[in-house]
């Protein structure tokens, strides 16, 4: 049985990921930790796996928690930056052990949606993102939008493309939505949402949209029990997106 502690416990995705582990064969759910608790209740309770959903502005200090007392973390908190994955190595690096994966999202479709767009963006002259969540969504662009805009982006430069061509001056700033890496990206918030996002490419003629719905959180779970079972054994100390677990 691999013991398995959860960082936000009563929200929305961390009361699901509790129902997840529960379900789960071969993984026990030893804490359930939320704003106010105690962090060191998940090395009383003996957590070989903590799982973090909780808030950008929090969870460094949870990851650092988890790295420094030798606890693996499975993390779907977004608002990983370079700068901060950095920081996570450095913290690794000083305290070995720990095996940390970060996942911007945890649906497998998701998943190969982003894999997919990197593999499409050479071929079309232009190409924007438009993600689209519910309205209590804390930030903005999603994980997700900003992570296709960096696989998009490497792609791009590595088979040489140019800019999107964008001839428009924006006469409200924002108009164009945000520049992630060269990559227009455009965030919605609209009741009846959960999680969804379209990749859209153009070419001579023709456009090529690719789009992924998290029609429940449900969607997620998959990839989080996946990786809640396979994070200690990763190769290296830290490892971004699921994308090596499934294979791609
Ligand atoms: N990677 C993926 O596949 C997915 C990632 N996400 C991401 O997960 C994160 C959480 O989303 P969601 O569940 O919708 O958000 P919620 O606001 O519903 O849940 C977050 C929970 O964490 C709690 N919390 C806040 N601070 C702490 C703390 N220091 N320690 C423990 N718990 C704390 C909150 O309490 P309180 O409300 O009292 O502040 C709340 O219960 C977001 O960053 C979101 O983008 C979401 C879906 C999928
Ligand atoms: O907050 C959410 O809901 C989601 N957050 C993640 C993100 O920011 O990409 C994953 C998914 O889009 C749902």
């Amino acid at each position: 049985m691999i013991r398995v502690g959860v960082l936000g416990a009563r929200g929305r995705m961390g009361a699901e990921v509790c129902r997840a582990v529960e379900a789960a064969d071969g993984l026990e759910l030893v804490a359930a930790i939320d704003q106010g608790d105690a962090l060191d209740e998940l090395t009383k309770a003996g957590a070989e796996v903590a799982v973090d959903f909780t808030h950008p502005d929090v969870v460094m200090d949870n990851l650092r928690f988890l790295v420094e007392n030798g606890v693996h973390a499975v993390v779907g908190t977004t608002g990983f930056d370079a700068s901060r994955l950095e920081t996570v190595r450095s913290w690794q690096a000083a305290t070995p052990g720990a095996k940390v994966l970060i996942a911007p999202n945890f649906g497998i479709g998701a998943v190969l949606m982003m894999n997919f767009a990197a593999k499409a963006a050479p071929f079309f002259e232009s190409v924007e993102i438009v993600e689209l969540h519910h309205p209590n969504k804390a930030d903005a662009p999603s994980g997700t939008a900003r992570r296709t805009a960096e696989l998009v982006a490497a792609a791009r430069a590595e088979a040489g493309a140019g800019a999107s061509p964008d001839a428009t001056s924006q006469e409200i700033p924002g108009a164009r939505g945000a520049d992630v890496e060269g990559v227009r990206v455009h965030a919605v918030r609209l009741s009846g949402l959960i999680a969804h996002q379209e990749v859209l490419l153009g070419g001579h003629g023709e456009t090529f949209t690719i789009r992924h719905d998290s029609m429940n959180r449900e969607s997620f779970m998959p990839g989080v029990v996946l990786g809640v079972r396979r994070v200690a054994d990763l190769p290296g100390p830290l490892t971004v997106g699921i994308e090596s677990l499934l294979g791609l």
